[in-house]
């Protein structure tokens, strides 16, 4: 049997302790990798894989890199998801002594980064754990880099987590095995690629102590559960003290505005739909921060809007001052430009690598508050005045810092060159010593050169053989007989040294290498002090990062001129002119077109628009929700005016951003989040849905949507904005008193068409599909073919009978506007639907006239001026004829003799023993009756 080296033994023995983590073994100046992790670390490192002899029959595969250049190729990992666990030797090597004691000292994990090119200045590197208990899910999402953690919890809900986990964008979870999966399935929206770790270990005994009795006290029990396995694995990996973190934030789900990971994508709070880049998201247009700390913490309102409106109020009056004094506005900006990333450099100190460059730029920092403060307390801002007051300058650590440590110190901490002159007593002696050693040895060549005559002499050193004095070969004759002693032969030159050479040689270098251990020493003192201090400068950090994010909600506001909008806790909704901030400031020249929005309790809360492609539905939707969220979080909106009330809840369902995750259909993903929408939407959220319905047989899908839309109507009553192909729901304004129909204005002339970007009342009646697709630059002639199938699909609906084609079935049925299926299914309809049926016909239209008769609107006037005849099919209940549409019933067409015989023929259909398909044909003889009567 093979018998494993005392080595090898070791190395297993302690990979034991990391069998998820490639372990970085260190052997002398290299991390050595062995065996799986060796496969893996050099496939993906591309580094030479080798092999070393542990004693067994083969030899165990190996690949190892320089420890001085470990971090890079840790990172490298990292970046690729793996976990990396360093084992150091952990006692100086001495002769005769057995094998090295070796530990892990650290694991070093996505969510748990410290300190690298990974950790993104402005953005947050989020850790969460998930877990569940009594039926209730905690989350907790804790930033190492910057000792953030907060904690939440709700009932057990599959769509909470996703969207809650979502907020934090984490590179990393832990936790409940079951949870982790779901957060798999979802990983979608997530920003990188999240490694997830099933983690059931808890430490609630260290997690109480850290952050003290009074808190712990005060979390409920399943937040404890999930603060203490969250303890549990930040203690294992990182195996240090936690010095940041010093407190929770423990935050009510409901004191936010809720926005699911699919509508914060949606709506491209924070990256773009497409590009996933932060360049043309709401984060993007309002991020005049001048300090990472501010960067981070707008991230982090716009992730979560308020919903309490007194909060609300107080950060719009800080804007409202920034925005309005230009002078202060620019005082808060300089001065905020000369203050460090505290939070991180709270980070370091905590962790043990903060450096002098560290430390001089936190003095720095610290000397701007006092100037800051005062700008706020002058400000006449309540709310700026207020942050400022709870700003803790802490003075004493600047002074500390000033009086300890150079202006200008090294990277390095061990080497000296960081202590001011006049810090310590014994460190300047022990300079002079130093300083003086090094004249005398400058004094004795000019000394040696003047009682030797050689002018070449010269003192030297080297880190072998230490000071020495050298002489070319060519003037050795002059060197009198045993003034030195020889030490060295070069090939050009003797080396020579003298005994008083040495005795101040040593006099220097002690001093040096006591001077380097004195001051490392010194340095970790202050260190320390700093480190006392965390709470308080994490503290001092939040306030400036509110300070930087009021100013750059200001500047913003003034350069994109939006106003203060004007909250309240009523229902209605209300904005003159309203823009979509990216889109515009996107646009050259100015050229985004303005519009109104009104949702009101007693008016219409539900807008449904129509209205070709590429005109503007999604923009403006979207724009809708995106002046909502600004408002909540406590910035001024893009319009003239804006009365806005607090949502509670935003749900998109909106095309552009289907991930198709998890092989999930389109169709499927709508119903799925439609599904969500009417479980959880309240009468003060907010609905956007673009192109209902669609994905699906034209006839179901709009089925579909008219039922929604109904629902919403009915039960939910929330604000809601509707975008549809189905020009044929425009019928619903009749029958839902608080739904208006709307469309985007177009103007045609000749065969061009031109989307004028203005919501008009009234429904459109074409998509100007085709259009858009010669636009988009098909080519001729496919465009010319789908306008010739085009004709050919309405002619086939018109002249269809039974068993004609499907596509000219659906064609044709496209008028009916109730959810008859269009394959045959022999069940009369009253027994489907068992309620009341009712039909109607419409009438054709005065050839001079578009659709609204209203006569608003004129520019949208449609291709299709033929008359149609709508048959209409309504769920439940019976309802009368809406106000809405009384003026339609009075029209005097319909005194029109050859209307009222065609009305007639209508109400003879016994529709309710009618089978779908025999409703379809019914449809279409009506027709040909209605184009034979002219
Ligand atoms: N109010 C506006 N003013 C100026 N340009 C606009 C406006 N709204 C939209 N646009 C421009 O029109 C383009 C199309 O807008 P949008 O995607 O909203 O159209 P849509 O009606 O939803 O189209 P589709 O039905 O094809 O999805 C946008 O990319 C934008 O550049």
């Amino acid at each position: 049997m093979a018998k494993l080296t005392p080595m090898m033994e070791q190395y297993l023995k302690i990979k034991e302790e990391a069998k998820d983590a490639i372990l970085f073994f260190r052997l002398g100046d290299f991390y050595e990798i062995f065996f799986d992790d060796a496969l893996t670390a050099s496939r993906e490192l591309e580094i030479t894989l080798t092999g070393r002899n542990a004693g067994l029959e083969e030899r165990a595969p190996m690949c190892g890199v320089p420890y001085h250049a470990a971090e890079g190729y840790v990172q490298r990992l990292i970046e690729k998801g793996y976990k990396v666990a360093i084992c150091e030797q952990v006692e100086e090597p001495a002769a005769g002594r057995g094998m090295m004691r070796r530990e892990i000292v650290r694991v070093v994990t996505p969510g748990t980064l410290m300190e690298s090119r990974a950790l993104g200045e402005k953005s947050n590197n989020y850790l969460v754990c998930v877990t569940s208990s009594g039926g209730m899910t905690a989350i907790a999402a804790c930033d190492l880099s910057t000792g953030d953690l907060h904690v939440t919890s709700a009932p057990d809900n599959d769509e909470w987590i996703k969207g809650e986990v979502g907020v934090y964008q984490p590179s990393e979870a832990i936790g409940d095995a079951a949870l982790l999966d779901l957060l798999g399935t979802q990983a979608a929206p997530m920003e990188r690629r999240l490694v997830r770790t099933p983690w059931d270990k808890s430490r609630e005994d260290s997690a109480r102590e850290q952050f003290g009795e009074a808190v712990w006290a005060r979390l409920d029990e399943e937040r404890r559960v999930c603060v203490a396995r969250l303890f549990a694995y930040l203690a294992e990996t990182q195996k240090r003290a936690l010095g940041q973190l010093t407190k929770i934030s423990v935050y009510e789900p409901n004191h936010y505005m809720i926005l699911d990971s699919f509508t914060r994508r949606n709506l491209e709070l924070t990256e773009t739909v497409r590009e996933r880049s932060k360049k043309g998201s709401l984060l993007w247009l309002l991020d005049r921060t001048k300090t990472s700390m501010g960067a981070r913490t707008l991230r982090r309102w716009i992730d979560k809007p308020l919903l309490q409106r007194s909060s609300i109020e107080d950060r719009l009056e800080a804007v409202e001052h920034l925005h309005r004094d230009l002078i202060l506005r620019g005082d808060v900006q300089e001065a905020l430009k000369e203050i460090y990333d505290l939070e991180r450099l709270v980070g370091r100190v905590a962790f043990g690598s903060a450096n002098g460059r560290d430390m001089v730029a936190l003095r720095d920092s610290l000397l701007q508050i006092p100037g800051l403060k005062q700008i706020c307390l002058n400000s006449g801002s309540q709310t700026l005045s207020s942050t400022a007051n709870r700003m803790d300058e802490c003075a004493e650590l600047a002074q500390a810092i000033s009086a300890a440590v150079t202006d200008e110190p090294p990277v390095s901490v061990r080497d000296g060159g960081l202590i001011r002159k006049g810090y310590h007593e014994h460190l300047d002696q022990l300079r002079e010593a130093s300083v003086n050693g090094k004249r005398w040895i400058a004094e004795l060549e000019a000394e040696e050169r003047r009682v030797t005559g050689i002018r070449s002499l010269k003192v030297g050193y080297n880190k072998v053989f230490g000071y020495y004095i050298e002489i070319t070969r060519a003037n050795l004759g002059q060197l009198p007989e045993g003034r030195y002693e020889r030490k060295q032969t070069l090939a050009n030159a003797e080396r020579y040294i003298t005994p008083e050479l040495k005795e101040k040689e040593s006099l220097i270098l002690e001093a040096e290498e006591k001077m380097a251990d004195l001051e490392y020493g010194l340095f970790l003192e202050l260190r320390e002090r700093v480190a006392e201090r965390i709470p308080r400068l994490k503290s001092l950090a939040e306030r400036v990062a509110e300070i930087d994010v009021y100013q750059a909600f200001a500047e913003a506001s003034a350069e994109k001129s939006f106003v203060r909008p004007q909250l309240h806790d009523g229902y209605d909704l209300s904005v003159d002119n309203g823009r979509h901030p990216v889109v515009e400031a996107v646009m050259e020249g100015g050229s985004f077109v303005a519009n109104a929005t009104g949702l009101a309790e007693d008016g219409a809360n539900i807008m449904l628009i129509t209205g070709p492609n590429m005109a503007g539905k999604s923009t403006y939707m979207r724009q809708v929700a995106l002046i909502s969220i600004m408002a909540q979080i406590g910035c001024f909106v893009p319009a003239d005016r804006a009365s806005v009330p607090l949502l509670d809840r935003i749900f998109t369902r909106i095309g552009a951003a289907d991930d198709l995750v998890g092989g999930q259909s389109t169709f499927m993903v709508e119903m799925a989040d439609i599904q969500v929408m009417t479980q959880q939407a309240t009468r003060d959220s907010l609905i956007i849905i673009d192109e209902l319905g669609r994905g699906t047989s034209t006839s179901e899908g709009m089925a579909i949507a008219q039922a929604v839309i109904e629902h919403v109507h009915e039960s939910i009553g929330c604000k809601a904005l509707v975008s549809t192909h189905f020009h044929e729901l425009a019928h619903l304004e009749e029958s839902l008193p608080r739904l208006r129909n709307y469309c985007m204005a177009v103007r045609e002339s000749g065969d061009q068409v031109a989307f004028l970007r203005k919501l008009v009342a009234g429904a459109a009646s074409t998509s100007y599909g085709i259009y858009c697709a010669r636009l988009a630059g098909l080519p001729g002639s496919i465009i010319d073919r789908a306008y010739g199938l085009l004709q050919g699909f309405e002619q086939a609906a018109a002249n269809v009978t039974s068993g004609s084609p499907e596509s000219a079935a659906a064609q044709a049925a496209s008028p009916v506007t109730a959810p008859v299926k269009n394959k045959a299914e022999d069940r009369p309809i009253a027994s489907k639907f068992n309620n009341k049926v009712e039909a109607e016909a419409t009438y054709p239209l005065p050839s001079n006239e578009g659709p609204d008769r209203t006569g608003e609107v004129r520019e949208h006037a449609p291709a299709t001026r033929q008359g149609v005849v709508q048959l209409s099919i309504f769920g439940e209940e019976e309802r009368a004829p809406q106000s809405a549409a009384a003026p339609a019933k009075e029209d005097p067409i319909k005194e029109d003799p050859k209307v009222k015989q065609m009305l007639q023929r209508v109400r003879e259909i016994d529709v309710m023993n009618l089978t779908p398909l025999q409703a379809m044909q019914m449809l279409n003889e009506l027709k040909l009756e209605a184009q034979r009567l002219g």
